[in-house]
């Protein structure tokens, strides 16, 4: 059997960072949504055991497995399954650019072979496989906007967004998610972050815009700064560094605008650009 999956992206419309765990990962506070922006993921069930997976575009340390080959083995382990899978990933999403690309491809990995081996485990025993994994996995098995807090795996959904359309762009800048934990300055504690309340207009939605990694990175790496005003100045209600960056995204109303700034930013030499819609919904999404 071979089927093939798309792999969304994800921005955080918001992102506070509350307090450093004993364990070193951090409580947070965030607004997460999935994106329209793939990569293409084709599995192929094999008879005999072994997980494969072919991914240009993704370079790896030697004793680094992909993500994706590491959710098929924990699924096919948990599962007490004895076939194999070769996995090919198409890679569209940036690497390394706050995107989740690696947690969406683990996600999608390990829900796909649910329905393909059909196994019928359940969203929560999913989610308990995909945060092992990391910790962004549970909110793309989730599928819905939501208020993530905890390490980023307890979800409570979010409903009333207004359908907007976000310019992204990536500045073709790596950053190391570890990295930009490591290097926050953390002040008191704080947990008085209360669900955001949306309603049909635009203001709502950039008035929540906030990033507490912003200035790690940025005070790293200041074309980040510079990306910001640039579409702020191509009429975006507001821009924001998404997860650890380098990725910012724009918000705009509609996609005629969304796609006239996104010509403009397109004249910049290494910056990659996609305009994208807000993506909504259970399961695998099938290609
Ligand atoms: C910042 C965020 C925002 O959505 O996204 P990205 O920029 O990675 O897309 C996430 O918190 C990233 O989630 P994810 O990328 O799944 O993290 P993991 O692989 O589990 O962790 C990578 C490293 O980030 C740090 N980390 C991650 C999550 C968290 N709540 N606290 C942390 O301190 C830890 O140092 C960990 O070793
Ligand atoms: N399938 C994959 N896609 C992307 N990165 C992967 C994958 N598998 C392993 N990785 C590793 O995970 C790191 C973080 O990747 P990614 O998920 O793109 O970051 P971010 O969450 O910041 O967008 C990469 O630098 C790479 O070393």
């Amino acid at each position: 059997m071979i089927k093939t999956y798309l792999a969304p992206a994800k921005i955080n419309l918001c992102l506070h960072v509350l307090g450093k765990r004993a364990d070193g990962y951090h409580d947070l506070a965030m607004l997460m949504q999935r994106i329209s922006l793939y990569d293409r993921i084709t599995l192929r069930l094999t008879a005999g055991p072994g997980v494969t997976v072919r991914c240009a575009g993704v370079s790896l340390n030697p004793e680094q497995e992909n993500i994706a080959a590491l959710a098929a083995q924990r699924l096919l382990a948990f599962a007490g399954s004895s076939i194999g899978v070769d996995i090919d990933i198409d890679k569209q999403i940036p690497v390394a650019a706050g995107l989740g690309g690696g947690s969406s491809d683990a996600a999608t990995v390990l829900m796909a072979l649910n329905e393909m081996l059909d196994l019928k485990l359940s969203t929560q025993v999913l989610q308990d496989l995909g945060v092992k994994l990391g910790a962004d996995v549970p909110f793309f098995i989730y599928g819905h906007p939501a208020w993530a807090t905890g390490i980023g795996d307890v979800l409570q959904r979010i409903e009333k967004l207004p359908p907007l359309w976000y310019v992204l762009v990536n500045p073709g800048i790596a950053v190391s998610t570890a990295w930009a934990y490591g290097n926050l300055r953390l002040t008191s504690r704080r947990d008085d972050h209360k669900i955001p309340r949306f309603s049909s207009t635009l203001d709502s939605v950039t008035a929540v815009l906030h990033n507490d990694l912003e200035e790690v990175t940025v005070g790293q790496h200041s074309e980040i700064g510079k990306v910001k005003r640039r579409l702020t100045a191509l009429g975006a209600a507001g821009s924001l560094m998404s997860g650890s960056g380098s990725t910012v995204f724009g918000v705009f109303a509609g996609k005629a605008e969304a796609e006239e700034a996104a010509v403009q930013l397109q004249q910049k030499p290494g910056w990659r650009v996609f305009v994208v819609h807000p993506v909504d919904g259970e399961g695998p999404i099938k290609c």
